[in-house]
């Protein structure tokens, strides 16, 4: 991906961590210093650009990733650059991945509902014509070791199916533990969370392209006191909750409210197990009291119900456990 202005100057080093400030790296000495508004400039048209890159890759209505989002929240941004080409001499852009730490409840094995903060792939993008060469991995891998986070402690707001691949092949996340919100964690995301938070993204909040510490500790924590029911909110905001599409709940809130005629069209199909939701129109949703009653008195899953009549005598943590992996693509959106 190219830009009218130099790219390879604006960063000097292969991979740029970007906070929300969008501070401009330190240049290399030697190179022509422009206005520091004229490097921010450049640096929030390379986020706008790549933001819509991303965004139609994966079909989605709007770009999740904006200079203006990036200033607006605690996210951080990790650009990978092309040093080797230098088209017309300016470098170009590669991809990014973007994370942040985010409260979520999400439920455990045994269904139960965990409030942490992990930390998220929000956003990850590698341009078309060099997807498959390793860049992916490349980026996500510098992003492990600068957030010290093992692939098992991420929640994934959202995986494409590319993204599960990827996460399957390169660190071996398969088995996936089942939730209510649009986050897709991994077995293994609990297996630390009694450990303290790394010193990590949270800790160094500014424009930086430090050395790596190769040893990661776990980000995640799972956040006391528990607090009473009626205070959680099973579900966690999703960054792409903006795109105006409606997170289906589970059954039986996935009813649609009473209509005096049919609708013209079937209601969208329930989320499936292992899945996020799939989305459907908005529509109305219940109180949030009603919610938590119908939650508690639900399955967890219609699938798990078909299990469980197939196969009365598995336990319901087996049930829910799923070998495959979330979601068609088409399914996202
Ligand atoms: C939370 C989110 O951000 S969800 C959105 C994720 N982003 C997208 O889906 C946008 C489009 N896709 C991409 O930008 C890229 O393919 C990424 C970011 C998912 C991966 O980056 P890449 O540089 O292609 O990955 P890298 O080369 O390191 O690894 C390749 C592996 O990723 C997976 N992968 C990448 N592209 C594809 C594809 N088109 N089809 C299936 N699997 C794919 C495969 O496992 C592949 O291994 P393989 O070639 O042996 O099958």
């Amino acid at each position: 991906m190219e830009f009218p202005f130099d790219v390879d100057a604006l960063f000097p080093e292969r991979i740029t961590v970007l906070d929300q400030h969008l501070r401009p790296p330190a240049r290399r000495p030697g190179t022509t210093t422009p206005a520091r508004v004229d490097l921010q400039q450049q640096i929030m048209t390379i986020i706008d650009e790549l933001g819509k890159a991303s965004a139609k890759a994966q079909n989605l209505s709007a770009p999740i990733t904006s200079a203006s989002r990036m200033q607006s929240n605690r996210h951080v941004v990790y650009i990978l650059k092309d040093s080797s080409a230098r088209p017309a001499g300016k470098g170009a852009i590669i991809g990014f991945i973007k994370v942040g730490y985010k409260k979520l409840f999400v439920l455990d094995d045994r269904e139960a509902h965990n409030e942490v903060e992990p930390l998220c792939i929000l956003d990850f993008y590698i341009h078309e014509s060099v997807q498959r060469h390793g860049h992916g991995r490349e980026l996500f891998q510098y992003m492990l070791q600068k957030e010290r986070v093992e692939p098992h402690q991420l929640a994934i707001d959202r995986p494409s199916q590319k993204l599960l691949k990827f996460l399957n092949k390169h660190y071996s996340l398969e088995t996936t533990v089942p939730q209510v919100n649009n986050f897709v964690i991994f077995e293994g995301f609990f297996a630390h969370q009694h450990r303290p938070p790394a010193p990590s993204l949270r800790a160094t909040r500014h424009s930086r392209a430090a050395a790596v510490d190769p040893t990661p500790t776990a980000p995640a924590r799972k956040l006391p006191p528990k607090r009473a029911e009626g205070d959680i909110k099973p579900y966690s905001s999703s960054d792409r909750e903006f795109l105006k599409v409606a997170v289906e709940p589970p059954w039986p809130l996935n009813r649609a409210p009473r209509r005096a005629t049919p609708p013209a069209h079937p209601p969208p199909r329930s989320s499936s197990l292992g899945n996020s939701p799939e989305r459907g129109p908005l529509r109305p949703f219940v109180p949030e009291q009603e919610l938590l009653r119908s939650l508690r008195l639900c399955p967890p899953h219609p699938t798990a119900r078909l299990l469980l009549a197939a196969d009365p005598g598995g336990s319901p943590a087996q049930r829910r456990r799923t070998s495959s992996l979330p979601r068609s693509e088409e399914s996202r959106y």
